[in-house]
């Protein structure tokens, strides 16, 4: 028997997205990290899994992993192109997002691009976590990286314009440093003006990503609380730019970019190891 997929994008952060809306597919950590494998599956950065919402006001539950089969309590692109599809779905230009960070509210564009509500980032040594208490804006870790949670753990290290650190280096070793008991998504960012950076992340489960959308509201929080930025910034990474804008009113985190389908497809589940 064959199962039907979506293969999405924002801004080339890859995704291969499954519904078990209707019932359960035979998914587990292994099958998820085999048919994310871009040279024996299908390939992507995260898979995303479709679920009935169970909380008032929400119109789907979406869980989110990463290519080696971790789950992830958020992702910033893949939420835009959840959003997308539901609200192509439902003829609806707001849908309500249930997630494991919680209830993410969007707002569809008429220009296309997408806004996502990612809530309040965390900022405890706790809530991010990491293994015990340190000062959260300057990590004792090479970099210094400042941390924060947007539902998922973020580091950023702010680095100089014209510095060359190739974050394919550093990022495997942060992201595993025994600070992140939960490891962490690594970001390197550069500032250009207080209204615009260039960011590149290595994530958690995925490695050097093209964008990374919670990376991106996660770099903008950190940039304000070090003085750097103003709360609206452009992230510019490797696949595109993003909006986001650190709201003063209610300290949510809004990041606004494109979602794209690029094809839909058919895969024999059970091929794949379990
Ligand atoms: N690409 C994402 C983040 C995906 C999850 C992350 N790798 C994690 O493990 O937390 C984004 O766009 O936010």
């Amino acid at each position: 028997m064959e199962t039907s997929f979506y293969k999405m994008h924002g801004l080339g952060n890859d995704f291969v997205v499954m519904d078990e809306r209707r019932g359960r597919l035979d998914l587990t950590p292994a099958r998820i990290a085999a048919l994310s494998d871009r040279f024996r599956g299908i390939g992507c950065d995260q898979f995303v899994l479709l679920r009935p919402a169970c909380r008032e006001g929400a119109d789907v539950f979406v869980r989110f992993f990463n290519a080696d089969g971790s789950e992830s309590g958020a992702c910033g692109n893949a939420s835009r192109c959840v959003a997308s599809l539901i609200g192509r779905e439902a003829g609806i230009t707001a849908p309500v997002l249930q997630t494991r960070a919680g209830l993410l509210g969007t707002e569809i564009g008429d220009d296309g691009m997408i806004t996502v509500d990612m809530g309040p980032p965390a900022l405890g040594w706790r809530d991010i976590p990491l293994s015990h208490e340190v000062d959260t804006l300057r990590l004792p870790l090479w970099g210094e990286p400042a941390a924060a949670s947007m539902g998922n753990p973020h580091a950023t290290v702010f680095l100089s314009p014209d510095d060359m650190t190739d974050p394919r280096q550093r990022g495997p070793l942060l992201e595993h440093d025994p600070l992140f008991p939960e490891r962490a998504n690594i970001g390197f960012a550069q500032v250009r003006s207080a209204r615009e950076m260039r960011l590149r992340v290595w994530e958690r489960g995925a490695g050097l990503t093209l964008a990374c959308g919670s990376g991106a509201c996660a770099a903008v929080v950190n940039g304000v609380r070090r003085g750097l930025l103003d709360r609206t910034c452009r992230v510019e990474m490797d696949g595109g730019a993003l909006s986001v804008t650190w709201r003063e009113t209610d300290g949510h985190v809004l990041m606004s970019g494109p979602a794209v389908l690029s094809f839909t497809g058919l895969v024999a589940l059970d091929t794949y190891p379990r």
